[in-house]
């Protein structure tokens, strides 16, 4: 049995009345896993034909599943070859509520580790463009590498303030994400040090700081934007009453109906402050109400505003001959090779993304796709590349099973014994792409990234 906070309980029985028992029996419950196919890697339908794991739909995410106790996703070959994301089943919901287009330009503005920026990603299908932003280092760093782990091509991550973000994106993005730092009481079942760090003083800093953000967010959302703010608590100030205050500063901004799935609850009006009726077009994900360990969510339009202003970018020209190797091995080794606007951090070569506004000045980890280094005559690809191609996008291609010992010797970093040409081979598990290997003679040359290696 989870021991919850004395303060929370006193005041959850408050808000909650009769229906307080529920809430709590639900944290004697087992907690609910889930997992999201990456439609960017591979279809839903081939993914279940398979997949070796215990899967249930989960009815508001078409690509989102339940698995069971002992499937161990996170320890699978296709885990490494991003064919999915392991992600909390009331998170899917936000993606599927954003809603996002290929070919839109799309803010997730508070992103790591990254759940809802992969999701977003698959939505977009590689068309238009996807910022994701985290503001403390080490986790835009994990962020990053879910980022390429998925396969993305369209994707800049920033490490940076929301307030710093703004001064570069005013009025500039289709869609915005606010999943918001909270005070994470939907996060007590899974993990019981956010029980631990729950305070009132946490749940009222963290309703200033909500605000704050929501604020940058709605300066850089286009006229005509939607923005969905997001947390995983259930505490009124965070939710209704953050954005009650939000819409009595925006008069720019209105709530507006979401799709609602068996167990979504509406957001509870007699909770705000004025009894703001419009507040009820939000939802509420009640862990005794559906299985999912809890959010709240609201989807919010914008009116009118200003027109975003364009911004010619001009690229650094790159060194003729760096770029010539890379040239070669794409014609070596790819069926087409990747153009773009090409820039050089260091010795790595990325393709950016169209955006229209410089990056100078912001903290980028990753300024789009990124192909790999510009070594002293010669190119070596890079992981991302390889996370980011089908297989028959490669001249070379060696595919192991996902059962077998030469996969396992793969993600070790071994070198394996086997038959293929010469070169750059990119390493599949069941024919979905997970890494590089250079063959010589039939011994496999191990590129599976250090860091990564089981
Ligand atoms: C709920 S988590 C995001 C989870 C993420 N969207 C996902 O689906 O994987 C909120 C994130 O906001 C970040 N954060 C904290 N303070 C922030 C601030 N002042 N501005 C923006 N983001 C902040 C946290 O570091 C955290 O990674």
């Amino acid at each position: 049995m989870i021991q919850l906070p004395e303060d929370f309980i006193t005041k959850m029985k408050r808000l909650m009345g009769e229906e307080y028992e529920e809430l709590e029996a639900s944290y004697n419950e087992g907690k609910v896993q889930g997992l999201r196919i990456n439609t960017l890697k591979i279809d839903k339908d081939d993914f279940l034909k398979i997949s070796p794991f215990h899967l249930e739909s989960v009815s508001w995410c078409i690509e989102g599943f339940y698995y069971q106790e002992g499937d161990r996703p996170g320890k699978h070959p296709f885990h490494e070859a991003g064919l999915y994301y392991i992600q909390e089943p009331s998170a899917m919901a936000a993606g599927a509520l954003l809603d996002p287009q290929p070919g839109e330009r799309v803010l997730d503005l508070c992103a790591a580790p990254g759940g809802k920026s992969t999701h977003i990603a698959a939505m977009l299908q590689g068309e238009g463009l996807l910022v994701s932003n985290e503001i403390h280092p080490a986790r835009a760093k994990i962020l990053s590498q879910n980022v390429e782990r998925m396969g993305i091509r369209n994707c800049i991550v920033t490490n940076e303030e929301p307030p710093r973000l703004k001064q570069k994106f005013l009025s500039y993005f289709d869609k915005i994400l606010v999943d918001a730092p909270c005070s994470g009481e939907g996060m007590f079942r899974k993990d019981p040090e956010a029980c631990q760090e729950w305070s009132l003083e946490n749940v009222a800093l963290c309703a200033v700081r909500q605000l704050e953000i929501l604020n940058c967010a709605a300066a850089m959302l286009k006229p005509q934007g939607k923005l969905v703010y997001s947390t995983c608590t259930f505490s009124p100030e965070e939710n209704e009453r953050v954005l009650e205050q939000f819409l009595c500063e925006h008069k720019e901004f209105s709530l507006i109906e979401a799709s609602i799935f068996e167990g979504f609850k509406p957001g509870r009006v007699e909770w705000t402050t004025h009894r703001t009726r419009t507040l009820q077009k939000a939802l509420r994900l009640w862990p005794h109400r559906l299985r999912g360990e809890g959010h709240f969510l609201a989807i919010l339009k914008k009116e009118d505003g200003d027109l975003p202003k364009k911004v010619k970018t001009k690229l650094k020209p790159l060194d003729k001959n760096s770029m010539k190797d890379y040239f070669d091995f794409g014609k070596n080794y790819l069926k087409e090779v990747p153009q773009g606007d090409f820039i050089q951090f260091g010795e790595n070569l990325y393709c950016l993304p169209e955006i229209e506004v410089s990056l100078e000045q912001l903290r980028v980890l990753r300024p789009g796709w990124h192909l790999g280094t510009l070594k002293k005559s010669r190119f070596e690809p890079s992981h991302a590349l390889a996370l980011s191609l089908k297989s028959f996008e490669a001249q070379n291609v060696i595919s192991f099973s996902a059962v077998s010992e030469e996969i396992l010797s793969y993600l070790k970093g071994e070198t394996i014994e086997t038959s293929g040409i010469d070169g750059w081979n990119l390493i599949c598990v069941e024919g979905y792409s997970i890494g590089w290997g250079k063959l010589v003679q039939s011994v496999l040359k191990n590129h599976y990234p250090k860091g990564l290696r089981w």
